[in-house]
């Protein structure tokens, strides 16, 4: 056991599979959750996600030595002031956001003296959202990026230890770089997909049924990102605005280009530029670092 009493706000993809997941590692004594529909909320403890659930985010963190906040990005500043006054002294407070500097600059303020706030990100997920989509395999094997800005020590290796009790492998990351990182590997690439299956959708030509059936995998991997949670993917790209430009800048300079060979019929400009992300791809197998292993414990990915 490593925390008595863990405490999710918002009951959602994430939220649903860390508890599934700590309740089968023996993390926690009690897990209370807090979702502000009432349906997510019998939905959680349907499923066993939560011993208990509350109307309120203030009752729910009562007591609690864990915080959790599982809300899209945009929510945590007021999902933080609204507990601030009711976290107890010496708990830990983090938070699974895939936008750090933004919710930092949310949270930190309405966190107590001699409460401890250590921002953190799974680098894990799926297309699904709601209190139904949660799995206790998700974490495995993943990578946690944890924001280590002047956290203590000891708050610090309990939420590590936390984390890999769930199967995860954590590191810790700035702010600053974090967002970067993630523009590059993840913001940027949902935008992508979310373009391209518009551009599919506004061909008129091309029916649903036919942009599905003639898909060959990369179409149906992008149709399948830009199925992701509207409300969450929004508050990502505003909360990750100046990162996420600069990455579409360097993109769309670089699809110019390609666009301008295919025009003129460079050849040779496309094999070389493709030979150089080929080689790419390769290292980071080579390298051992593809984590994105099909048998982690889920099956492949659909
Ligand atoms: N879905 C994914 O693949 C990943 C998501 N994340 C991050 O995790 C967080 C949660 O995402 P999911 O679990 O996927 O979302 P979800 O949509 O499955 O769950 C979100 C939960 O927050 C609640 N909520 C929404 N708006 C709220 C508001 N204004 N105030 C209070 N509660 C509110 C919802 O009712 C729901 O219970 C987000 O910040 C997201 O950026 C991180 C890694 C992966
Ligand atoms: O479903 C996918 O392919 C994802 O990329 C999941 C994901 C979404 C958001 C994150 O911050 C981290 C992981």
């Amino acid at each position: 056991m490593i925390y008595d009493r863990v405490c999710f706000i918002g009951l959602g993809l994430i939220a649903g599979s860390m508890a599934l997941a700590l309740r089968e590692a023996g993390l926690a004594r009690e897990i209370v959750g807090t979702a502000r529909s009432a349906r997510t909320r019998e939905v959680a403890l349907a499923r066993g996600l939560c011993d208990r659930v509350t109307a309120t985010a203030a009752e729910a963190v009562d007591g609690a030595d864990l915080v959790v906040l599982a809300v899209p990005v945009g929510a945590m500043g007021a999902v933080a002031a609204e507990i601030g006054p009711h976290l107890a002294p010496g708990a830990t407070v983090t938070d699974v956001g895939s936008v750090k500097r933004a919710v930092i600059d949310a949270v930190a303020p309405h966190i107590p003296e001699g409460v401890h706030f250590i921002p953190g990100h799974p680098l894990a997920g799926t297309e699904q959202s709601g209190p139904e989509s949660g799995f206790a395999a998700l974490f495995r094997n993943r990578f946690c990026l944890l924001i280590d800005e002047g956290a203590e020590a000891g708050a610090l290796d309990r939420l590590t230890r936390f984390w890999q009790g769930i199967g995860a492998r954590v590191e810790t990351m700035e702010a600053d770089h974090h967002d970067l990182v993630l523009a590059v590997t993840s913001h940027t690439p949902h935008l992508i997909a979310y373009t391209m299956v518009g551009v599919a959708d506004d061909l008129g030509r091309v029916t649903d049924s036919e942009v599905i059936r003639y898909s060959a995998a990369g179409f149906r991997d992008f149709t399948r990102i830009a199925a992701s949670d509207p409300v969450m993917w929004r508050d990502v790209f505003l909360a990750n605005k100046d990162a996420t430009l600069e990455i579409l800048g360097r993109f769309t300079e670089e699809l110019f280009a390609l666009q301008r060979a295919i025009r003129t019929g460079d050849g040779a400009q496309l094999e070389s530029y493709f030979t150089r992300t080929r080689a790419i791809r390769r290292g980071i197998v080579e390298a051992g670092q593809d984590t994105d292993a099909p048998d982690f414990g889920r099956g492949a990915k659909t």
